[in-house]
């Protein structure tokens, strides 16, 4: 089973996610929307995930989940989300991803994120904010 990670990111919370997701699934490879244009019909699997900026997640990643909307039906499909404010993840996730794409998940969840204008400096951890334990739990959720 080959696994996409999709991600986009702005101050690079969303980055560190899907390293360390991918560290965690077999035959895993990460790409950065914003960079790269995905085959995905490569893969069985897709995580997507993006940073969280006033209540929405990254355009890129939003187009990329309008344009292949019908295609990512048919796959194993995961949803991760970095924001500062987790409790309000249900309802971000609520207003970003369509319904049938959010019922056919098999997980989906906020790993945490930076405080806005206060992402790490080089010398700091770059995991500062992150939950690292909920992406082990997703890895092994997405796994079974
Ligand atoms: C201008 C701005 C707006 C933000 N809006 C939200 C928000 O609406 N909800 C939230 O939980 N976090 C918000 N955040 C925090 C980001 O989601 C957080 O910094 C996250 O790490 C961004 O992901 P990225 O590092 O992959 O770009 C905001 C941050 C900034 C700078």
């Amino acid at each position: 089973m080959s696994i996409l990670v999709v991600y986009a990111t702005k101050s690079g919370a969303s980055e560190q996610c899907a390293r360390l997701l991918s560290e965690q699934l077999p035959y895993c490879r990460i790409c950065d929307i914003g960079s790269e244009k995905p085959t995905i019909d490569e893969f069985d699997s897709i995580i997507v995930g993006a940073g969280v900026r006033d209540g929405k997640i990254y355009k890129p990643l939003r187009d990329f989940i309008k344009k292949n909307h019908s295609e990512l039906l048919n796959k194993k499909i995961g949803y991760f989300i970095c924001n500062e404010k987790p409790r309000k993840t249900e309802e971000i996730l609520d207003e970003n991803i369509p319904n049938d794409l959010k019922k056919a998940a098999v997980c989906m969840e906020s790993f945490g994120g930076y405080k806005a204008y206060a992402a790490p400096k080089e010398n700091e951890d770059p995991l500062k904010g992150i939950f690292v334990d909920k992406i082990r739990t997703f890895a092994e959720k997405f796994m079974i």
